[in-house]
């Protein structure tokens, strides 16, 4: 089992490894309620949480949500809300996020909104949860503007990252997750990205590849959980992303959109001039190696227009992450519109 700890006001572990999940109880131990949130897809995982909590000493009750993106939402979260008022849910109680990013954002939500705060245990069942979505405190729903616009900086209690729940996993989905493995060694450690260039499949290596990536993220979160300085590079290949999210109806993965933005945001990095041709090229050869997509055709004013309320951006100002160098990333504020077109045409020349 690997160990991770975050830093910060109240700082938490990350558990990586097979059957971390029967640490529940341990993490929980005392406390007299929980509320374990999960899709049906999830119904078996999540049964072995409320199993193991009831064997605590905890009284663990399930609260079924709509499965991915659709649980983002604030009709859900409204309903969930209802359901915590009949479970009476008090302060010393806690919620459980059993699931993908989708189910942990929406748990995190409402932790962070039930009671103006109750605790959070998040036990992700994706590939991008693990690395990702349940660690970090950012939670939150889509709205009809975009997404994520709705949220709180909650962090977990504690993320226990079970490795067995990979198994069930849709090849599709864990590729998607490695795309914000791959990210996260764009940005800080290249032996991610040595890793995944000699088995782009992630399956060699996966717990090595998930603790470096929870590294990384712990190390930016622990500095700045606010996302008012180094944690914005986390966002990386995102502004982009956001935006096809959005003007797909959130019908494409995270994981996919974020690889095409990736590509994007070093194209636009190699137009400003802080990237090399070779540095950008290898974004692509790597992205493609993975099985994720590189390029995206759509309406490039309209994602423009949807880029524009992302939350990076200041006023009137656009900005991007952007490499001045692999492992360097910094923010470019206002890129020429010369820039922008130059990287769009470079993503929108091929297929999905
Ligand atoms: N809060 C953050 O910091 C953060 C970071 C990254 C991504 N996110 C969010 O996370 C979401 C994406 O997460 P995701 O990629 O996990 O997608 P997801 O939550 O939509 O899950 C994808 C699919 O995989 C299924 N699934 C999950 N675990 C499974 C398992 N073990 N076995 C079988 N099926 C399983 C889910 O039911 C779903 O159908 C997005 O909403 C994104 O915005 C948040
Ligand atoms: O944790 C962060 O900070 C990130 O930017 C990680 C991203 O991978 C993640 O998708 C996050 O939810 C995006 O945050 P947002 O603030 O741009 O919605
Ligand atoms: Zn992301």
């Amino acid at each position: 089992m690997r160990r991770i700890t975050v830093a910060g006001e109240r700082p938490y572990d990350v558990l990586i490894g097979p059957g971390v999940q029967a640490q529940l109880g341990l993490v929980l131990d005392g406390t007299p309620r929980a509320a374990v949130v999960h899709s049906r897809s999830l119904a078996a995982a999540a049964g072995a949480a409320v199993e193991t909590l009831q064997q605590s000493g905890v009284a663990a009750e399930a609260v079924v949500v709509p499965d991915g993106e659709a649980a983002k939402t604030a009709e859900v979260a409204a309903g969930a809300w209802e359901e915590f008022g009949r479970l009476g849910l008090t302060r010393s109680d806690a919620v459980v996020g059993v699931g993908g990013g989708a189910v942990t954002d929406l748990a995190g939500f409402l932790a962070a909104t039930w009671l103006r705060g109750v605790r959070v245990v998040q036990v992700p069942t994706s590939l991008l949860g693990m690395v990702d979505a349940a660690v970090g405190g950012k939670t939150g729903i889509n709205t009809a503007a975009g997404k994520n616009l709705v949220g709180a900086f909650h962090p977990p209690a504690a993320v226990l990252a079970d490795t067995d729940a990979l198994a069930g996993l849709p090849e599709a989905e864990f590729r998607s997750g490695l795309a914000e493995v791959v990210k996260c060694g764009f940005i800080a450690d290249g032996r991610v990205l040595e890793l995944l260039a000699a088995d782009p499949s992630g399956r060699a290596e996966t717990t090595e590849l998930i603790a470096r990536a929870v590294q990384v993220k712990a190390d930016a979160v622990g500095e700045d959980l606010y996302d008012t300085g180094r944690r914005e590079f986390l966002n990386y290949g995102h502004t982009l992303a956001h935006a096809i999210e959005r003007v797909e109806d959130f019908g494409w993965r995270h994981g996919e959109a974020v690889a095409v933005g990736l590509v994007f945001a070093a194209e636009l990095a190699a137009a400003a001039g802080r990237l090399s041709r070779a540095d950008a090229d290898r974004h692509r050869e790597l992205v493609a190696a993975m099985g994720l997509p590189t390029s995206y055709r759509g309406d490039w004013a309209a994602l423009q227009a949807v880029m524009r309320i992302d939350k990076k951006a200041r006023g009137a100002s656009l900005r991007f992450v952007v490499l001045d160098g692999l492992g360097n990333p910094t923010i470019l504020t206002d890129p020429d519109q010369a820039w922008l077109d130059a990287a769009w045409a470079a993503v929108s020349g091929g297929t999905r």
